[in-house]
């Protein structure tokens, strides 16, 4: 995306602050459909906005001025080799990195408007509004109600816990198999019910993003494919953003697809569709087909 182009998305923005003043809601979708960046969100406002992303780990440059926008209630997959930053890039979004001594990220990432590395921003706030869920399944060794619960309590939730863990284990697929034993623990479950145990966990509460990181690259094809058909149905209510090995996997399941290429760039970012077809790149047709990475 040039510069040109992110300048005049953040002229046009209207901004409005919610009460909590937190949250400043956008409306880009001219900006978006006229961007050059093969980026046709329809009626999808962007929620997430990278402006100039730098991640550096001591001298390391992990990744290089990375410029998008991520649309609201779709699903957005990073692609790319191992090593080019993708995941990376997932921890700028809610923050991770600051967990992480030797990182040091600059430049500007918004969620609604607000950019999550002004000084006044709170990262375990944020975390809350920005549920990760990562590669290998990490239930809590507790009952499976109270894995869901958990997120909940800590974040002092009010609501009928009840209902709120029916919910989450619906919309993550994993009512039916578990409502039986709600009070047996977590590990007990398969590899891919744990996967699906963790996003219940994840969004239980109700954040505005999603965040997966190669969420099924350690389960089978079977619980594989569960997984690919809630990521879909979860995009209905919640933003997702997934960093994916696979490009199959990215090519059936999201919306929008960026990719990422060695040495921390993000080469070229749109439509799956039309990033898989038609790459403007030559090196991304070059990754897609198969000729490295
Ligand atoms: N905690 C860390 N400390 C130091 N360097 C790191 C750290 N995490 C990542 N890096 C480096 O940053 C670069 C990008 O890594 P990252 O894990 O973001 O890439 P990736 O595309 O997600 O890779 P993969 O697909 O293999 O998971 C790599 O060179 C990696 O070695």
């Amino acid at each position: 995306m040039s510069k040109e182009n992110t300048e005049s998305q953040v002229s046009r923005e209207v901004g409005r602050e919610t009460d909590d003043g937190s949250v400043i809601e956008t409306d880009v979708s001219e900006s978006v459909a006229d961007a050059g960046s093969g980026v046709t969100a329809g009626s999808a406002k962007p929620i997430v906005r990278s402006e100039g992303i730098d991640v550096f780990y001591n001298d390391n440059q992990a990744l290089h001025d990375v410029s998008f926008e991520i649309p609201e209630n779709r699903v957005t997959a990073m692609i790319g080799p191992s090593g080019c930053g993708k995941s990376t890039f997932l921890r700028c979004i809610n923050r991770m990195n600051d967990l992480i001594d030797s990182a040091r990220v600059e430049g500007d990432l918004y969620i609604r408007g607000k950019n999550v590395y002004d000084p006044d921003v709170d990262p375990v706030a944020l975390r809350r509004r920005v549920g990760m869920v990562f590669q290998k399944p990490n239930p809590f060794p507790k009952s499976i109600y109270d894995n869901v619960a958990y997120g909940l309590e800590i974040q002092d939730k009010e609501g009928d816990y009840d209902e709120i863990v029916e919910e989450s284990l619906r919309r993550a697929a994993l009512w039916d198999e578990v409502k039986d034993q709600l009070d047996e623990s977590g590990l007990d479950l398969s590899g891919g019910q744990q996967q699906r145990l963790c996003i219940a966990r994840a969004i239980a509460p109700d954040p505005e993003v999603l965040l997966m990181d190669e969420p099924a690259s350690a389960l089978d094809p079977v619980a594989t494919s569960k997984i690919e058909d809630l990521i879909a149905d979860l995009a209905e209510e919640y933003t997702v953003v997934i960093v994916t090995h696979n490009m199959q996997q990215a090519a059936r399941i999201s919306d929008k697809t960026a990719v990422f290429l060695t040495g921390g760039h993000l080469v070229e970012f749109g439509d799956t569709q039309r990033i898989f077809e038609n790459p403007e790149s030559q090196e991304v047709e070059d990754y897609i087909s198969g000729k490295f990475g």
